[in-house]
């Protein structure tokens, strides 16, 4: 007997046992199936192993494949026969998995929902009126959509909570941004026009020789509105907290990525090179989160009526079913770090694209601030922005559709902002005198949402954009759109691809 004969006669169930990972007792073992010799041996004969799915692998295994099966299977089905019954069509499934999302995730930055979604938008867009009723929230049975794992890293806290936490959370969080404390008591206002005093003596200091100047505006509001969020939630300043913000643009931008691509349930936990840093990132913003709140609270820097105190003061003094924990904190603060600043920004950024556009609004607008607020006065208390998503939670009527419970619902909300029937023939005109009787058509305008979701920062976001734009146009006699500039708006996060760039002139 040769010695491979007498090694391929000892590899009795022992090699079997091991090619396979299996043990004579019949118990499947964890770990790679380790190529030994006698495994190879095996394999000439036998072919090679068949991957059989180790026993403890097994139910999360096929617990996955069934979860993914039914949603991205069955529940597109499902509800592509529903509204097909009720004649809304759309365009054939390329593909059994991932449905049309490759093609949507490719020729548009809107992510990946199923095409129905899309659907329904587009059917709502085709049917005047049916998006008011929408926006009355078709007798409570829509909420907030859910958001995928990748998305919650931006949207933890108050924006992605539901039910009984989120109640809680509005109810403590609803007193910082109320109008009372943001306009009439005068607390925030000063402490905004400081902010964007900083930032334009930056700007006019680059001005220094007296000739016009460029400034690529995007990032620079961007960091004001850090600054002003910093300050009137946390009691905090850009400088402080820079390197939270940093690693929130990083994560925004990963998120981005996320839901530029097709969406597969589980993805977002296995570890890839850009889940493993999604996640990096989060701990460092936590972890940073944690010592700047142990640092105010220890320095008694915690004013009892900004977003931290108040926090801060349920933690501590409320009642056990009152009582925000410090995990719980740091979400929202997370959510106000991003919310309170990426937003705000984007409005300021096209609000002052428009102005460089449209010079005559801008000449009109300065003067009508300099008479308000004087030549230099920062404006005090008197100084008088995609699309949304719900879900349905049950069985609704809208309009003349049947909206099953559990599809999401995308609320077009630049197609009804832009809607001829709501606004008239110039909807796509930049024309301000629309809003000068101050009258909104119902249902028509939601650029904070609706319902009681509606964004709880709306008060400051607007007081604040009023309050930059009025200084901006104080300072500097004119702007205009750099010839650098490149117009290449985006959906998602950064707004553009290659930044606004403005030139200002001071007289
Ligand atoms: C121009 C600026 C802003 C726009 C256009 C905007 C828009 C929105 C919209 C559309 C929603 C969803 C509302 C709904 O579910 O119907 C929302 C929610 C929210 N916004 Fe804003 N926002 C802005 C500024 C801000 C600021 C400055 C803050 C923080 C200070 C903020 C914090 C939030 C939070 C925490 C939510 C979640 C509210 C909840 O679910 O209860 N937003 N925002």
């Amino acid at each position: 007997m040769t010695r491979y004969e007498s090694e391929l006669a000892s590899s009795t169930d022992e090699t079997l046992a091991r090619a396979f990972q299996l043990k004579a007792d019949g118990r499947i073992y964890k770990g790679p199936p380790r190529r030994t010799y006698q495994s190879h041996l095996h394999h000439a004969h036998h072919g090679p192993p068949r991957l059989l799915p180790n026993a403890s692998f097994l139910p999360p295994f096929l617990f996955f494949l069934f979860k993914s099966l039914y949603t991205l299977v069955w529940v597109p089905e499902k509800i592509r026969r529903h509204y097909r019954r009720q004649g809304i069509g759309g365009p054939p499934r390329r593909h059994l998995i991932f449905g049309n999302s490759p093609k949507s995730a490719a020729c548009s930055s809107e992510h990946n929902l199923p095409f129905l979604v899309r659907v329904l938008a587009a059917a709502l867009r085709r049917r005047p009126g049916d998006h008011r009723e929408v926006v009355m929230d078709a007798g409570g049975g829509l909420e907030k959509g859910s958001s995928t794992p990748g998305e919650a890293a931006v949207r933890d806290g108050l924006a992605g909570l539901k039910g009984k936490k989120w109640a809680l959370h509005r109810r403590i969080i609803n007193p910082t941004f109320n109008m009372e404390r943001v306009k009439k008591k005068i607390e925030l206002v000063p402490e905004i026009a400081a902010c964007a005093s900083k930032m334009l003596d930056d700007w006019e200091s680059r001005g220094a020789s007296g000739g016009d100047f460029e400034v690529e505006v995007g990032e620079e509001l961007q960091r004001f509105t850090a600054d002003v969020i910093s300050h009137v939630a946390f009691g905090s300043s850009y400088e402080e907290g820079r390197r939270i913000f940093e690693l929130q643009e990083e994560q925004a931008l990963l998120v981005s990525l996320a839901l530029r691509s097709v969406y597969i349930p589980g993805f977002s936990f296995l570890p890839t090179r850009r889940n493993r840093r999604r996640q990096e990132i989060d701990k460092e913003i936590r972890d940073s989160l944690r010592r700047l709140i142990r640092s105010k609270d220890s320095a008694g820097d915690l004013i009892s009526k900004n977003l931290l105190g108040l926090m801060m003061s349920s933690n501590k003094e409320g009642a056990e079913e009152d009582q925000m924990g410090i995990e719980e904190i740091i979400d929202e603060c997370k959510t106000f770090y991003f919310a309170g600043k990426e937003t705000t920004a984007n409005l300021l950024t096209w609000a002052l694209l428009l102005l460089a556009l449209h010079q005559e609004w801008q000449t009109k607008t300065r003067e009508e601030v300099k008479n308000l607020c004087g030549e230099h006065n920062p404006p005090a208390r008197r100084t008088s922005p995609g699309s949304k998503q719900k879900l349905a939670t049950k069985n609704i009527k809208l309009g003349a559709i049947d909206v099953a419970a559990g599809t999401e619902v995308v609320i077009p909300v630049i197609a009804v902002h832009q809607d001829k029937e709501v606004w008239g023939e110039d909807a796509c005109q930049f024309n301000p005198l629309r809003f000068s009787d101050g009258r909104r058509p119902t249902g028509g305008y939601f650029p904070f949402g609706f319902g009681p979701t509606i964004c709880v920062g709306q008060n400051l976001a607007l007081v604040e954009a009023k309050v930059a734009l009025a200084m901006i146009l104080q300072r500097f006699s004119s702007f205009s759109v750099a010839p650098s500039y490149v117009h290449a708006p985006a959906r998602h996060h950064p707004p553009t691809q290659y930044g606004i760039q403005i030139i200002f002139h001071k007289a």
